[in-house]
């Protein structure tokens, strides 16, 4: 049977564009994309980019503070002008959504600026009617923001609407306590808006490790953000011309200029044609695929947040490029999702991780917890109190390090290398051999001596040396 394309990808995000580049650079393959946005995706265009830009932007604060403490005593950040970011920020966007446009022109695919849904196992329909038959389909649609069901809840913004603002707002509520509430509420924060963050449980970023939650949470404090834990809005509903009342499950009730709603993302799956095709879901709606991404129809394959596997850029990216490694290079490659670091861009310190937390580690039997905190010599020096934690799990016996979580300036840069080493099973041992960098505060992890605890099997729990 002849098709109009090799492959057909579905979504011009982060997992899409990988691969549809690949299979056409690398591999000769013939191959069209539709993208009913921005080329780019979440990453690029509402995402991890802008989102860091916002976050080195919300700094300046931070940054003048701590020059008075250098000796500069006039330092002074002054007031933050949005329009002016707005429109700098506008034109990277449209620079880096030109780059992700041309590299696949340059590849060679042919692009369809519109929605495409699925038809049959080899059939796509784009919205203006046209069909396109493909030997292979991937579906790369990506995730979308998730409201939590309470009347009114359309009065408030998602976290796309951070980038489109047409103003800061002065007061704002931030709901939910994940990655993106954690990152929004420490922007909006550090940009001046008078921010609270209503999260219901009792620490930030259920999931990580426990002693650095607290962290987090304790310094979304330090910086002002109005912290409101064991706290869930009910219903909100329109107070004049701009603003919104919040009434939480308290019966409480506050008014906010915005209210944002950061509390989780959903594959975006809805409207495709799955159902239809018999193409297996789970309970979020995320497509269930195989270690090698496919569907359960064979020529369907899907990567990236629509499969809800680890939601994160570089490994929707693995998983586009090994999906066409496999299928058009004939080089089989399966996306090893046991070891990804990751890191939450908070400031004035990120928490950064890789590997199992301290709660897992006990679960699984006996390891050590070096832990190290202290207060970096910059910040000291510049008069803040804020301390850094670093933190190894060592299995017990076989001295591999099972996990790393470092709160500190620039974690995540930290946690790339420590990411590497662990991932070729290093030892404590190993870490230690490595000559420390001095002065540092990396050089903490090959210097930690002596184990702060024991966790898990019948020593546990015993304090063996303070740190
Ligand atoms: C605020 C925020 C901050 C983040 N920060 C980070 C970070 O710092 N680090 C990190 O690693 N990850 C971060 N992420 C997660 C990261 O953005 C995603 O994991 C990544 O973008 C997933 O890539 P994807 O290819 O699966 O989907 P996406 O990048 O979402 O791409 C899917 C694309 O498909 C298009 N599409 C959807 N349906 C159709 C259709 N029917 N027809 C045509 N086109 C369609 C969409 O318009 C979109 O462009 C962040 C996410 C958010 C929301
Ligand atoms: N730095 C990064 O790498 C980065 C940054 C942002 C987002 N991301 C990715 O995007 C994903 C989505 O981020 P997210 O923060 O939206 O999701 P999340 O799943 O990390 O957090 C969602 C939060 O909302 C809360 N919540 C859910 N339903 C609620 C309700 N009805 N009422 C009140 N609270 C509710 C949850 O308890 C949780 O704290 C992340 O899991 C991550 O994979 C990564």
């Amino acid at each position: 049977m002849n098709f109009d394309y090799d492959l057909f990808v579905i979504g011009g995000g982060s997992g899409g564009v990988r691969a549809a580049r690949i299979a056409a650079s690398e591999y000769g393959v013939h191959v069209g994309l539709a993208e009913e946005s921005r080329m780019g995706g979440t990453c690029v265009i509402r995402g991890c980019v802008p989102k860091k830009l916002m976050i080195f932007a919300s700094q300046a604060g931070a940054m003048a503070a701590e020059s008075r403490g250098y000796g500069w005593p006039e330092a002074q950040s002054g007031d933050f002008d949005w329009p002016h970011f707005h429109h700098k920020l506008e034109r990277e966007l449209d620079r880096l959504e030109g780059a992700y446009t041309g590299g696949l022109q340059g590849a060679g695919v042919d692009i369809h600026k519109q929605r495409a849904r699925i038809l049959d196992a080899h059939t796509v329909e784009l919205a203006d009617g046209q069909r396109i038959t493909a030997k292979h389909i991937l579906i790369a649609v990506g995730g979308r923001p998730q409201l939590p069901g309470i009347p009114g809840q359309e009065l408030g913004m998602i976290s796309d609407d951070l980038f489109t603002m047409e103003r800061l707002p002065g007061r704002v509520l931030v709901v939910g306590g994940g990655f993106i509430a954690c990152e929004f509420a420490t922007i909006l924060k550090g940009l001046g808006s008078d921010t609270v963050l209503a999260y219901r449980g009792d620490a930030v970023l259920r999931g990580f490790d426990d002693e650095m939650r607290r962290h987090v949470t304790e310094q979304l404090r330090m910086i002002g953000v109005d912290l409101r834990l064991g706290a869930a809005p009910e219903r909100l509903d329109r107070e004049g011309a701009s603003s919104v009342r919040v009434t939480f499950k308290d019966g409480s009730s506050e008014v906010f200029e915005a209210v944002m709603f950061a509390t989780g993302r959903a594959p975006y799956t809805q409207g495709l044609g799955l159902e239809e095709l018999g193409v297996k879901l789970g309970r979020k709606g995320e497509i269930v695929v195989d270690e090698w991404s496919q569907t359960s129809v064979p020529s369907i394959y899907a990567v990236g947040d629509v499969t809800d596997r680890v939601n994160l850029t570089p490994v929707a990216i693995r998983e586009g490029h090994s999906f066409a490694d496999t299928v058009f290079g004939a080089k089989p490659r399966k996306v090893d999702h046991s070891l990804v670091a990751s890191a939450v861009y908070t400031r004035p310190h990120e928490l950064a991780t890789v590997g199992l937390t301290e709660e897992q580690a006990a679960a699984r039997g006996p390891a050590d917890v070096y832990v190290a905190s202290f207060r970096p010599m910059r910040s000291l020096f510049g008069g803040s109190e804020v301390r850094a934690v670093m933190k190894l799990i060592v299995e017990t016996g076989t001295d591999k390090v099972l996990g790393c979580h470092i709160f500190g300036p620039e974690a995540g840069e930290m946690i790339q290398m420590v990411a590497i080493p662990m991932g070729m099973g290093a030892t404590k041992a190993d870490f230690d051999a490595a000559m420390a960098v001095h002065p540092t505060l990396a050089e903490e992890l090959v210097t930690m001596r002596k184990p702060t605890r024991r966790i898990g099997g019948d020593n546990a729990d015993k304090a063996v040396v303070s740190a």
